[in-house]
């Protein structure tokens, strides 16, 4: 089985302006409110490519019904700590340019955190935990690397997209996937990094430090994909753009659940890649259709 583990997930509020007037009134031309929160994208992907999951993490209040309520209408599986904080809003702002502003996350108490630890004591050899997006502040640092604990612990492998410190610390545990975009790639080693050459000398490194595989996002640029097996970029299919929020989401999304039904590490590349570009075309996320329609589009090239 594969599961999502969101710590704090959120409902995006998608605000399209024609354009934005900082300290007047705008008005908004367009609204959206979805789903989201790293790792509830990832789940409503997987589904999306036939790939049954189980979505769990923290959800609280009215926005967490919301999205409770949604994953439920798609027949997403789920079992979410219920918490007595709101889950977060998130503001997306288009304004030609997209802008982001990200809450910080509830209160998760200490029995609340039990719950969910308690949780994982399911995990069996051969499941697959995505661990994914930021932690409420009140969890602590270090609560992906003990999350992280118990999945080795059960024998189930881990896939994590996080930034920063708790990042690093997941590496020598040995994660199957990391993928950070090439932005997210130069803070992590407070490097600048400008040419492909670059992202693959740091990329590299993750494998060193543990990864299995390595995938570098770079949006309209495409991806690079690094492993034992080799060095492989692929180009982006051309498209319009209409919203790419959770297009790495969805790219973790093609890879794990592409590579769990084949085992082949260059078509779960290419559905990565697909199933990115699918949403960054779409206003929510990608549907089975659209990844289907991108798949044969996207050209691997070996570096
Ligand atoms: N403007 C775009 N045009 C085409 N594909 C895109 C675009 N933006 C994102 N994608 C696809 O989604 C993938 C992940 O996007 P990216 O923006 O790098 O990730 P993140 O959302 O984590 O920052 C890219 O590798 C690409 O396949
Ligand atoms: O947990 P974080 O890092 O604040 O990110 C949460 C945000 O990331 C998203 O999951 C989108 O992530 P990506 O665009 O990186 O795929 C949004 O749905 C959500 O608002």
């Amino acid at each position: 089985m594969i599961y999502t583990v969101t710590l704090n997930p959120s409902v995006d509020y998608i605000v399209e302006v024609e354009e934005f007037t900082l300290g007047g009134l705008n008005r908004m031309k367009r609204d959206m409110k979805l789903p989201g929160g790293k790792g509830i994208n990832v789940s409503r992907v997987l589904k999306q490519l036939g790939v049954e999951n189980t979505a769990t993490g923290f959800l609280g209040g009215f926005t967490g019904e919301y999205i409770e309520q949604w994953l439920r209408q798609e027949m997403i599986a789920s079992d979410f700590v219920h918490i007595a904080d709101d889950t977060r809003i998130n503001i997306k702002l288009k304004a030609g340019e997209e802008t982001e502003i990200n809450g910080a996350g509830p209160e998760i108490s200490q029995p609340e955190t039990a719950s969910l630890l308690h949780k994982l004591d399911a995990l069996k050899q051969g499941d697959v935990v995505i661990l994914s997006g930021s932690t409420p502040p009140s969890l602590g640092g270090d609560f992906y690397s003990r999350l992280i604990a118990v999945c080795k612990q059960k024998g189930a492998e881990f896939v994590i997209d996080t930034t920063g410190q708790a990042l690093k610390d997941a590496l020598p545990m040995g994660p199957l996937l990391v993928k950070p975009n090439h932005h997210e790639l130069a803070e992590l080693f407070g490097a600048q990094i400008s040419t492909r050459a670059e992202i693959i000398t740091y990329g590299r490194k993750l494998l060193d430090a543990g990864a299995r595989h390595v995938l570098v996002s770079m949006a309209g640029e495409g991806a690079l994909f690094i492993s034992e097996q080799g060095v492989y970029h692929a180009g982006a299919p051309a498209g319009q753009v209409k919203n790419s929020v959770g297009a790495g989401d969805s790219m973790i999304a093609g890879f794990v659940g592409t590579l769990s039904l084949t085992g082949d590490v260059l078509e779960a590349f290419r559905a990565g890649v697909a199933s990115g570009s699918a949403t960054a075309f779409s206003d929510d996320l990608a549907d089975r259709q659209k990844i289907e329609q991108l798949r044969p589009l996207v050209v691997i090239s070996q570096l």
